[in-house]
């Protein structure tokens, strides 16, 4: 589809270069595209959405980029130095969906608007040019607008600062600071470099800041790169001796102590915020927040990788269906799925403050009846955050301020389904508070002032309730009341002339005018009539005419329209400031909402699918009775097959206070990874405040999660499915301390046997006796077994299944003692391998357990394998030694082309002797 302009048309004195006299000889450049390029120089780094009329042109490389972007047709438009111009343009009523994928791509985009009609310019003589700028830069982190965003997700800004080292071998600090936008939420944390990409995890923001310097750190080059979307700053947005004085200019406070006791660091990433959201929104001011401190581990740290393989938000595929967040998310709103998957992705570490959100979850739990009017009264309310943000931003429309008149209103109500709760407790009796912060006068104002069926935009008016403002009603009745007298003058006009086809008609080129058909028309322009009639256009079929009667009536219609519409968008103004100026207790109450709607949702889940509340404390404990895999479970049910629950007790023995670590070995599909990844989930929904799927758990604080489950290549890093498994131990070797939980799945398989098998052994011994932390460690090397009989907190376990008729069956249940074998063969009959595959297999599996018996066993002294590994080298056979032999004695020389060739064919005769048979 070709989308373009007729430029001509609209701006008679815009005509595109096209139309200009030969610019590119005379290198004369066109008014227009003067401005065009002034302000494309001033924002270099975007794509520029350039207002014409109703599209938003691009021009030049920017509209190569987008027209390959977007898949629009590209076109060429006269000539700048003696070149075509490329360009494409995007219709004004479409330009969220092109903007959406432009950003999702990675762009940015300068919109620059006309900032004033077209006939004003005129008024300047017929060469001006339409005055534009740039009112906004649209970037991934500060998006507002609905249809850019998921409603159910937060859109986070992050800023990253790096403290300068004061002396050498000192660890390198980072302030994070973070800004969703489109709620105004604002937080601030400081982190190491060990933790910072567990911390960029947590968030997923949609943009990252960092200064130039730190971009281009050796060191950071390569994560960065992993990113999709980092901006790169000059110095002096992440200046640290401005940054307090920019903060408290935005926050209009006299000093940063308003916001607490923040360090520099943390006032210069907060700083970098707040200077980048000025400058892309170029002057409009959000409805921040004052920065808020998360103290350094609040939270449990979960590295990415750990994220990715527990597919907490999203699954390894990358969607949200089939991950933790989608089998739990009860939430009826957006705002509350917005904190649910806020929750999931930052458990807490401090016990009190998780009992505290399981006491409204209990509450809710126990109570039917509220709990269904709490969420069935919840889902009328809109989302009230987002709504203030784009007021208060200019983006809003009627039906943001209908948002904010709605959710007080249903706010305010609310509260009373909370009302025969039978205890409160701390976190809902807060909530309840703020949701009647919000003034009711206000609403009442709203639901005065605002029609029932509002437009999406304001531009057009139309909203305002008739009774609300005298004025406007007057204008209005005016308006109208003009619009009848038009069609009585064409009844008059009609009946004058005779001519009962006579009509009246508007278009924006002539305003009002009167039409006759072809024939008529030599009568009006004929006297007495053409006294009244002025003749103004001739076409195929008709004939026009003006009065100046009708010209009267037009210009007393237009005003009369006019003065209505800048009533209206005053009126609208008015409405804005006002809850503008109610906005902190407006975000309050979003807030509140979102946590009872969290509260309501995860109590519905818990109903539901009969989880337990958590027993946390500050112990070491962890110990699960009954549990079940949230998502797997769920997914069985779907089928009808019931989930076989599984106890797992990582808990310390009486004497200490290290953990246990289970090893866990079992035939392939039984059911090993699924237990392993169950237990670390029920830990992070236990600490996000949500009960679990278990009859029983006691949990003592988790503050940091480490899994290594799956394999994936990181090709992009250039690493190996090996590497990437190695770097990802090596992190939790290096980390875990002894309150972590470690899970680890079948350590040391991407490499040859004995490799693998003395990796995982010493990886176990490691977690033992230096981490000292709880883990789970699934394997298929049964050797590791026998570490039991020397660490005394190994406990060894393994996963049951039956042997049938040559077939194995699944029983999915994990109990004391480790596995004889692994069954690789069953499964892989049940995987519907070749016949002749499987019967190959068997043999080779039969002569090599039967090398293996004879081989000598030493595990459990080291130096390990040194015998086992002696005995396994295949090169030791005579039959290979033969050929190596042969080959040695021959000298390719000396030989023809015919000999060689029957050399080598021998070889490989000889070769297929040697082998395994
Ligand atoms: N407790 C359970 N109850 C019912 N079904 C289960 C249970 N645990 C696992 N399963 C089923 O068995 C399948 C295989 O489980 P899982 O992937 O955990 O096996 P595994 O032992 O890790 O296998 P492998 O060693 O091949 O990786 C799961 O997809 C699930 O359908």
């Amino acid at each position: 589809m070709a989308l373009t302009n007729p430029i001509g048309l609209e701006e008679p004195d815009e005509t595109p270069p096209a139309a200009q006299p030969a610019p590119e000889t005379t290198g004369h450049v066109t008014p227009v595209m003067a401005q065009f390029i002034e302000i494309k120089a001033a924002n270099p780094d975007c794509l520029l959405f350039y207002r014409m009329g109703d599209f938003y042109e691009l021009f030049f490389e920017d509209a190569e980029i987008a027209a390959r972007a977007l898949g629009i047709v590209l076109t060429k438009r006269g000539k700048h130095h003696g070149q075509d111009i490329p360009m494409c343009g995007v219709p004004i009523h479409r330009s969220d969906e092109y903007l959406h994928r432009l950003i999702a791509l990675g762009h940015r985009v300068a919109v620059c608007e006309q900032l004033e009609d077209p006939a004003e310019a005129k008024k300047r003589g017929s060469k001006s040019v339409v005055k534009r700028d740039v009112v906004r830069l649209v970037t991934p982190g500060t998006l507002t607008e609905d249809s850019l965003l998921d409603a159910r997700r937060n859109n986070y800004l992050l800023a990253v600062a790096r403290a300068r080292l004061s002396s050498v071998g000192e660890e390198a600090r980072f302030a994070l600071a973070w800004i969703d936008i489109s709620t105004g939420e604002f937080r601030i944390t400081e982190t190491t470099r060990a933790a910072l990409a567990a911390e960029i995890a947590r968030l997923e923001p949609g943009e990252i800041l960092v200064s130039d310097a730190l971009y281009g750190d050796a060191d950071l080059v390569p994560y960065w790169r992993s990113l999709p979307a980092v901006t790169p700053l000059t110095r002096d947005v992440f200046d640290s001796a401005t940054a307090e004085r920019r903060l408290t200019t935005f926050f209009a406070v006299a000093a940063s102590d308003a916001f607490g006791a923040l360090t520099r660091l943390e006032l210069t990433a907060a700083a970098a915020c707040v200077t980048y959201v000025e400058r892309t929104q170029l002057g409009q001011r959000p409805p921040l927040s004052p920065p808020m401190r998360e103290s350094a581990g609040a939270s449990m740290a979960i590295d990415q990788a750990t994220r990715g393989n527990l597919e907490l938000t999203r699954t390894l595929g990358g969607e949200r269906r089939g991950s933790l967040l989608d089998a739990i998310d009860r939430t009826v709103t957006s705002a509350g799925s917005r904190l649910l998957a806020q929750r999931l992705s930052a458990p807490l570490t401090a016990s009190a403050e998780i009992d505290r959100r399981l006491d409204a979850v209990a509450a809710l739990v126990g109570d039917l009846a509220v709990r269904a009017d709490l969420r069935s009264r919840l889902q009328t309310a809109p989302d009230l955050a987002r709504a203030l943000s784009r007021l208060a931003l200019g983006r809003g429309g009627p039906r943001d301020l209908s948002a904010i008149r709605d959710g007080i209103q249903a706010a305010a109500d609310l509260t009373r389904a909370l009302d025969a709760l039978k205890e409160t407790p701390a976190e809902i009796a807060d909530a309840i508070k703020s949701c009647h912060r919000p003034s009711r006068a206000l609403a009442n104002e709203l639901a005065r002032a605002l029609g029932d069926e509002l437009p999406l935009i304001k531009r057009d008016g139309g909203f305002v309730r008739e009774g609300y403002d005298a004025a406007l009603d007057e204008l209005r009745a005016l308006r109208d009341e003009s619009r009848r007298v038009i069609a009585a003058l064409q009844a008059r006009y009609a009946d004058e002339t005779g001519i009962k086809a006579l009509k009246i008609r508007h278009n924006n080129v002539l305003g009002y005018f009167v039409e006759v058909t072809a024939q008529n028309g030599d009568k009006l322009m004929a006297p007495p009539l053409n006294a009244t009639f002025i003749h103004r256009q001739t076409l195929a079929g008709q004939v026009r005419f003006t009065t100046t009667e009708l010209g009267e009536l037009e210009a007393k219609i237009a005003s009369a329209a006019d003065r209505a519409l800048g009533l209206e968008l005053d009126i609208f103004e008015r409405l804005c400031a006002a809850v503008i100026a109610e906005g902190d207790a407006i975000k309050d109450c979003a807030e509140a909402l979102a946590r009872l709607d969290v509260a309501g949702a995860l109590a519905q889940l818990a109903a539901e699918r009969d989880y337990a509340r958590p027993d946390i404390d500050d112990s070491h404990a962890f110990t699960i009775e009954g549990g079940r895999h949230p998502v797997v479970e769920q997914a069985l049910a779907r089928d009808g097959t019931p989930f076989v629950a599984n106890d797992c007790d990582l808990s310390p023995p009486e004497e200490g206070e290290a953990g246990r670590i289970w090893l866990i070995t079992g035939p392939n599909m039984a059911g090993k990874s699924t237990f392993l990844r169950q237990n670390a989930l029920i830990a992070i929904l236990a600490q996000m405040g949500s009960f679990v799927p278990a009859r029983h758990a006691h949990i003592g604080v988790v503050d940091r999660l480490f899994s290594r489950v799956g394999a994936a290549d990181d090709l992009a890093r250039g690493r190996s499915t090996f590497m990437v498994e190695m770097v990802e131990t090596a992190a939790i070797l290096n980390q875990a301390g002894p309150r972590a939980l470690v899970i680890l799945d079948e350590i040391g398989r991407g490499t040859a046997t004995f490799d693998g098998l003395s990796i995982a052994w010493a990886t176990v011994e490691h977690l033992h006796d230096i981490n000292k932390c709880r883990g789970l460690f699934a394997t298929h090397y049964h050797e590791l077994t026998a570490l039991s009989a020397r660490l005394p907190r190994l406990h060894n376990a393994t996963v049951k299944v039956k042997e049938w008729k040559g077939d194995v069956v699944f029983l999915h249940e994990v109990t004391a003692g480790a596995a004889d074998r692994s069954y690789g063969i069953q499964v892989a009959k049940l995987a519907g391998l070749p016949a002749p595959v499987i019967e190959r297999a068997k043999l080779v599996l039969a002569k090599l357990e039967q090398e293996d018996r004879a081989a000598p066993k030493g595990f459990e002294d080291l130096p390990l394998f040194a015998t086992p590994y002696k005995a396994a080298q295949p090169a030791a056979d005579g039959a290979h030694d033969g050929l190596l032999k042969t080959l040695a004695a021959l000298n390719p020389d000396d030989m023809s082309p015919r000999e060689a060739m029957e050399a080598l064919y021998a070889l490989k005769a000889k070769l297929a002797g040697a082998d395994v048979n």
